[in-house]
């Protein structure tokens, strides 16, 4: 019997919320989903300088942190995970690890906040001793067929720990079939819904997110591949020596599975190509860069809710441009977001959600 994907549609409605995303609207607390960023010390709470105001959270910490969020009228989340404490391999095994903090965190927010969508950012870079978003031939090209299965195996565990959203963010070939067909055989087809990052460009605009990974500045990453060590000794700039701690890859880079900035034509090809592979939901990631690729997102998937990931260094450059007293905080967080739901989008990933949460409160 082969599985048709194409029939299952209800993944993309079964919550309230993922309900209120499929019309188009104004701005309001619904169409903001927070990424958070989850890490293996229960107690943790450490700011991250490169993103003010965000903190990486242990799982004990979560109540305190999105208790008065939740009140406030936050609908959704999604989640980050931060290993700091594990043992990295090539094939990112603690990604799944049923006490790792992604789903200890979903277990969590699902008991304690019955209210609060849950999704989660599904890739293996965090969990790879390679930094790599997918698993690597011997040569250190990826290998799409493993890379696409692991990482749908990863997302089912997510699904299966109470997940309403898995996001996968690795750019993979074929992993969103791979996904939404390993859901559908596992009965989890019509429960948890598939956000594709869909045209994710290889952006500068990262650099704050992956330095939230970083723990401590340490060369003592990976030395699974021998060239490792001798391409790092180019890549000691201070900004490589900065990410190198954290979820960026510590050889290459992530330009044979991210798009050019430039290719409009991949962006439309990839937007299409996931929606024939069973995407619920569609993401163009940076936002304010990226409008047009967005607003054509909508105009080929108009039947579908399109999100938009304003990225770490988008935010940093809003707050940065703030406290230069450039333009007011409050002005230029709203004319951003209004663009990107101009050109298209029905739900915003934004680390301005908190502040939304007062600034939209009637
Ligand atoms: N696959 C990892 C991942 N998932 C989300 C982001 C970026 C999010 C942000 O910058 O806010 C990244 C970084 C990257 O691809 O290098
Ligand atoms: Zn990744
Ligand atoms: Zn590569």
């Amino acid at each position: 019997m082969t599985l048709d994907i194409s029939s299952v549609l209800q993944g993309g409605y079964n919550h309230p919320l993922s309900r209120q995303w499929q019309s188009r609207r104004g701005l309001d607390k619904s169409m903001f989903m927070y990424p958070i960023f989850i890490t293996d010390d229960p107690t943790a709470r450490v700011e991250i300088p490169s993103l003010p105001g965000q903190c990486r959270w242990g799982v004990d910490r979560l109540e305190g942190f999105i208790g008065p969020l939740s009140r406030k009228g936050l609908r959704s989340v999604i989640l980050f995970g931060v290993p700091l404490k594990c043992e990295k391999d090539a094939r990112g095994t603690p990604a799944d690890d049923p006490q790792g903090p992604v789903i200890l965190a979903i277990k969590k927010l699902r008991a304690l906040f019955p209210a609060l969508f849950v999704a989660t950012d599904v890739c293996l870079c965090e969990y790879t001793s390679h930094g790599h978003c997918g698993i690597l031939h011997q040569d250190g090209t990826i290998d799409a067929a493993p890379s696409a299965e692991r990482i749908a195996e990863v997302a089912l565990a997510y699904a299966q720990a109470g997940a309403h959203c898995v996001a996968p963010s690795d750019m993979m070939d074929g992993r969103v079939r791979a996904i939404k067909r390993k859901l559908v055989e596992s009965g989890l087809g019509n429960k948890c819904l598939l956000m594709s990052y869909s045209a994710k460009f290889a952006s500068g605009l990262y650099g704050p997110f992956r330095y939230t990974h970083t723990h401590i500045l340490s060369l003592s990453l990976s030395r699974t591949y021998a060239c490792v060590l001798l391409r790092r000794l180019s890549l000691l700039s201070s900004s490589h020596f900065r990410d190198a701690a954290g979820s960026a890859p510590s050889f290459g880079d992530r330009k044979c599975y991210q798009l050019p900035p430039g290719a409009k034509g991949l962006a439309r090809r990839a937007i299409q190509r996931d929606v024939t592979e069973g995407a619920d939901i569609i993401m163009v990631k940076p936002s304010l860069p990226y409008l047009d690729i967005l607003a054509d997102a909508a105009r080929l998937a108009p039947d579908y809710p399109l999100a938009a990931y304003q990225v770490s260094g988008e935010y940093a450059m809003v707050v940065a441009g703030a406290r230069a007293g450039v333009y007011d905080l409050r002005v230029m967080a709203f004319e951003t977001t209004e663009s990107i739901v101009r050109a298209g989008a029905t739900l915003i990933l934004s680390y301005f959600t908190p502040q939304f949460l007062d600034w939209l409160e009637a």
